[in-house]
């Protein structure tokens, strides 16, 4: 199945950025990625067609909906909506497609839904990026909770119920780094299947799983949060409808720190303040960057004078996102003094280090501590990066620098961002991007 533009074309693509140009201006922030992706999950388990609008128009979103085609689910996209229709439960093809299903994180959420829909599963070991070992134990141990005999080999997982399908169960989502947002989904779209009353313990409270939760409950599913967590009461008919992918914050993060590393401003539309994460707006405070909602609406960056050093630590909502850290620390290169960004979600995540001190970066790892020193004058460079936000880093690095930069590694862009580059020329970045001859 090809996706296009295929990995190859985004693999010999060349993006050249002559830095030093402060950007500012209005742009549009996208769907939230990983919202959408859940919502992909979730929109398997209806009996009636669902309509998501604001998707993404990334590489992630056109291969989750090519996984929901091969089950059988008839699927079109169109200018930002994505229309499905699950096949009948009698008729879903119980697979996720091997080389697709590896290619994305949201393969066990899926396969979470389609052992709801038809009592089993064969799923490979998902994707996303490979910054550091990514455990799915928590979302096997919900298809185990939920009556199902799972297995795994070499080349992937199966789940199978018994004849009397789910039941109802409890299972608990929590891991040492905090509650497990996929598997807090995994366990939610079980549960909304499974026959009873479901609870499960440690959710995580990511915009992920909330959106997903208000979109089952908007379906007929009973479900709610309270101290004991998140209990889900499955339900024999899930109708369709309309639903709208809230804006992506990881997006909005991205363009406030891109424009702030050149001493600019930027007004997003399709997100308010409410969607920023507290810990997010915490630190971009304390680097001297405070956000407003704007009356005309959308939020607006303001830079209060030079970047300030911080100390800040990533966290399951609503503390700084891991998936901001990379960008941060490409934007505290540019902050008065040292600053420290402890990586709390994963291990280690600390793949954007060699590409920016390719540019001259005083950047460090020590453990899951990522020290960065600043302002330094980073110089023009050629970096490659292979996972999204360390990409991302690599391109925030390039226009705070003087002088043309080379960045690779637009495949991992594309699977997150649909038009980040576009929206960079429009706040007067200068980019051109080439291909390199075969
Ligand atoms: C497609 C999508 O939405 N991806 C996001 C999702 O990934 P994802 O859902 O994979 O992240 P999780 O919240 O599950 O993982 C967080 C941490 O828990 C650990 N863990 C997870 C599951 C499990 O069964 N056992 C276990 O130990 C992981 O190894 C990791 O250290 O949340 C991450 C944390 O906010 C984000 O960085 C990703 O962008
Ligand atoms: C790590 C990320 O995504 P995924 O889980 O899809 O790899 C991300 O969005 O930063």
């Amino acid at each position: 199945m090809t996706i296009t533009p295929t990995r190859e074309t985004l693999d010999a693509t060349i993006v050249q950025i002559i830095g030093g140009h402060p950007l500012s201006g209005r742009i549009p922030v996208q769907g939230s990625k990983n919202i959408a992706l859940h919502l992909y999950a979730a929109a398997l388990l209806t009996d009636a067609p669902v309509v998501l609008a604001a998707v993404p128009d990334i590489i992630d979103t056109a291969v989750c909906a090519q996984i929901l085609t091969h089950t059988g689910a008839t699927v079109t996209t169109t200018g930002g909506r994505f229309a499905v229709a699950p096949a009948l439960a009698t008729a879903i093809n119980p697979v996720i497609h091997p080389e697709l299903g590896h290619r994305v994180r949201t393969t066990v959420v899926l396969a979470a839904a389609m052992l709801a829909r038809t009592g089993q599963v064969m799923l490979p070991y998902p994707g996303g990026d490979a910054f550091c070992p990514r455990l799915i134990d928590r979302h096997l141990a919900a298809m185990q909770a939920a009556g199902a005999e799972v297995t795994a080999d070499a080349t992937g997982i199966r789940a199978r119920c018994g004849p009397r399908g789910l039941q109802a169960f409890t299972v608990d989502v929590n891991t040492p780094y905090g509650p497990s947002l996929g598997a807090t989904v995994t366990a939610m779209l079980l549960a909304a299947r499974a026959r009873g009353s479901s609870l499960i313990t440690h959710p995580s409270i990511e915009p992920e799983v909330t959106e997903t939760a208000r979109f089952l409950a908007e379906r007929g599913v009973a479900i709610h949060f309270d101290e004991q967590g998140l209990h889900v009461v499955g339900s024999e008919w899930i109708t369709g409808g309309g639903f709208t992918v809230a804006g992506d914050r990881i997006e909005a993060a991205t363009m406030i720190m891109a424009a702030a590393s050149t001493g600019g401003n930027v007004h997003l539309d399709g997100i308010t303040l409410a969607s920023i994460p507290e810990g997010l707006t915490a630190a971009l405070a304390t680097a001297g960057i405070s956000l407003t909602d704007d009356a005309s609406g959308g939020i607006r960056s303001i830079l209060d004078g030079p970047l300030r050093a911080i100390t800040t630590a990533t966290g399951p909502h609503p503390a700084l996102p891991t998936d901001t850290a990379p960008q941060l620390a490409a934007m505290l290169t540019q902050a008065d003094g040292s600053s420290l960004i402890a990586e709390r979600v994963y291990p280690r995540r600390d793949t954007h280090i060699k590409g920016l001190r390719a540019f001259g970066a005083e950047i460090s790892a020590t453990g899951s501590i990522i020290g960065v020193r600043g302002p330094v004058r980073l110089r023009a460079a050629s970096a490659a990066a292979e996972d999204i936000r360390a990409v991302t880093a690599l391109l925030i690095a390039a226009l705070a620098a003087e002088g043309a930069s080379t960045i690779r590694g637009m495949y991992h862009l594309r699977r997150g961002y649909g038009r980040l580059l576009a929206n960079l020329a429009t706040l007067g970045a200068d980019i051109t991007i080439t291909s390199e001859a075969p």
